[in-house]
């Protein structure tokens, strides 16, 4: 299905709430069957967007604390906040909203309910210079495995969404082609870590991510993986 948009399509970040979409005369239907909405400047504020990485009341002093200071390093420039959505938006050429999913069901996994701190609470900072990526992640009560402690596949989720999201920040669009995980130390449940990816190399369209997940005052290794994220042909979401 990607493949019949790649040439035509670029992509943006937006939160979808659902209502733009539900207005029938900014739709139109083509022969493909592809639906047509408004373009991106006509489209209502709404769209324009909860950024869920922003702290909410469901932050612990841990989380709190890490976000403040990777703030305090964007100030110089050198990191940046990347914003999180809570849906990817596709655009053809015309900046026409190609509305190829039900609009008010899909959701990006991560960011998939409005109950602060239940799942994935997550910010991510990047530099582009070192080309490393920092997540700070804290994991609510409905990502539990075994009792007490974080589900290996959620580890797996948070790992690929913050490699990604540096491999994406670095080389444009991707997909996972691979990903690796050894699980060293359980993560306790409602713990805060830091999730630290690096990329490793990057040719062609292969970019190579190294990630440890470590707790957040860094005496304990959680997580390591390895990642090969493969570009596909669409517009970096982070150069506008
Ligand atoms: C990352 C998300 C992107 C979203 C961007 C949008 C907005 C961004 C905003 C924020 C970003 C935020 C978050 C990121 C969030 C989440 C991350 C989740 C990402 C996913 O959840 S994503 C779903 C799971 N993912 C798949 O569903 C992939 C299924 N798969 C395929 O779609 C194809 O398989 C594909 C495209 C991978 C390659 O296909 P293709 O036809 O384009 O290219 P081809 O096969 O020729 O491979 C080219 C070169 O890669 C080598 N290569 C390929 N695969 C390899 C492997 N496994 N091991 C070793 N090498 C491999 C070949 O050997 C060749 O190497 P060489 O060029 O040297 O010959």
């Amino acid at each position: 299905m990607l493949s019949k948009i790649q040439p035509i399509a670029r992509v943006i970040c937006q939160n979808i709430t659902g209502r733009f979409i539900h207005n029938p005369s900014a739709r139109r239907t083509m022969k493909s069957g592809i639906r047509f909405s408004k373009t991106a400047k006509e489209l209502p504020k709404v769209v324009a967007s909860k950024d869920y990485s922003e702290p909410n009341s469901s932050w612990s002093q841990e989380m709190m604390k890490l976000y403040e200071q990777y703030i305090e390093k964007t100030k110089d420039g050198s990191w940046k906040k990347l914003p999180s959505y809570n849906r990817f938006l596709v655009l053809n050429e015309d900046g026409h909203f190609i509305d190829k999913f039900p609009p008010s069901k899909a959701r990006l996994f991560t960011r998939n309910t409005e109950e602060e701190g239940s799942m994935f609470e997550y910010v991510v900072f990047a530099n582009k210079v070192e080309k490393k990526a920092v997540g700070l992640f804290q994991s609510g009560d409905l990502l539990e495995g075994p009792s007490g402690f974080v589900h290996g596949g959620a580890i797996a989720t948070i790992v690929d969404a913050v490699s990604g999201t540096l491999a994406t920040y670095v080389a444009g669009f991707v997909m996972t082609a691979s990903l690796n995980l050894d699980y060293k130390n359980p993560i306790p449940l409602g713990s805060t870590v830091i999730i630290e990816c690096q990329l490793e190399k990057k040719e062609e369209r292969k970019s190579y991510v190294n990630t440890r997940v470590i707790s957040h005052d860094c005496t304990k290794l959680h997580t390591e993986s390895t990642a090969l994220f493969v570009s596909v042909n669409q517009k970096n979401p982070y150069q506008g």
